[in-house]
């Protein structure tokens, strides 16, 4: 099957913040993502969306460094990523948030997104503790900035582990932003939310992408339609069709590969 793009939804000379070319993962005999080549636009949200096994979980992957690419390159404004550890990635303010409890459980939701936030610069000497000492005002300042930013800042005080659902995801939401990213991929962020806690967090996502680039693996098509500046179709490791929502919903290949089928 050869690629094939709608026509670019984004301005034509914006600079993308994270662009692949010939990017193939191989697993033996099976080729998840079979010569993908994308970009993906600084500024906007960019949902990816394709049938179970077209290869999304499996980009998310090479683009954070968990996969090595079997070939083809990713870059990150410009400068080349495929092969470096996820760690150097975040450095570099790319983010990923899990469908996992990615927390500690017995600690508050504050002192969950201080220590995140702390991460970066913990070290093992004595100096290191002291200089934290120190900033531990500062670094309780910047959780709450970011509770407020998640709508958490009523619970702040509330153990992790009694919070509801979709609390403990934006929770994980706001560990994801104490690393301050400029890139920032979520895996289904409204898997197994309720209809309440589902809107509450499409307003977080949309909020977010005020001043951070996102990607989206997202399932439920009305949110994939209503936030997405971009929309990329997987279909057997390959992107079938890149474009607006607009472009999307009235793809031929696209509704007879994905969306007819639904
Ligand atoms: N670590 C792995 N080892 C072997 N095969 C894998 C591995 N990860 C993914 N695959 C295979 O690669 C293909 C693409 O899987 P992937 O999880 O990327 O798809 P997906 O689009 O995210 O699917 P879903 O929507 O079901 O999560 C599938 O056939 C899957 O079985």
């Amino acid at each position: 099957m050869t690629q094939s793009y709608t026509t670019d939804p984004t301005d034509g000379d914006a600079e993308p913040i994270l662009s692949t070319d010939d990017l193939t993962k191989k697993f033996g005999t099976l080729t998840a993502v079979d010569g993908v080549s994308l970009e993906i636009p600084a500024d906007r949200i960019t949902s990816i969306i394709g049938p179970n096994g077209a290869g999304k979980t499996t980009l998310f992957n090479l683009f954070t460094g968990k996969y090595e690419p079997t070939e083809g390159r990713i870059a990150l404004r410009g400068d080349r990523i495929d092969g470096k550890e996820p760690h150097h990635l975040v450095e570099r303010g790319l983010v990923r948030s899990f469908q996992i409890n990615n927390f500690f459980a017995d600690l508050t939701a504050r002192e969950n997104v201080r220590l995140a936030t702390q991460a970066p610069y913990t070290g093992f000497r004595p100096r290191d503790f002291l200089a934290h000492h120190r900033d531990l005002d500062v670094a309780t300042e910047s959780a709450n900035r970011i509770l407020e930013r998640v709508h958490l800042s009523n619970v702040a005080d509330e153990t992790a582990s009694n919070l509801s659902y979709g609390q403990r995801r934006h929770l994980e939401i706001g560990i994801s932003l104490a690393a301050d990213p400029d890139l920032f991929l979520m895996d289904e962020p409204t898997a197994g939310m309720s209809p309440e806690e589902t809107r509450e967090t499409v307003e977080l996502v949309e909020e977010i992408a005020s001043d951070i680039t996102l990607i989206l693996i997202e399932h439920d098509m009305h949110i994939v339609m209503d936030i997405s500046d971009q929309i990329v179709v997987m279909n057997e490791g390959m992107v079938l069709a890149r474009g607006t929502p607009d472009q999307i919903r009235n793809d031929e290949r696209v509704q007879r590969a994905y969306l007819g089928s639904e």
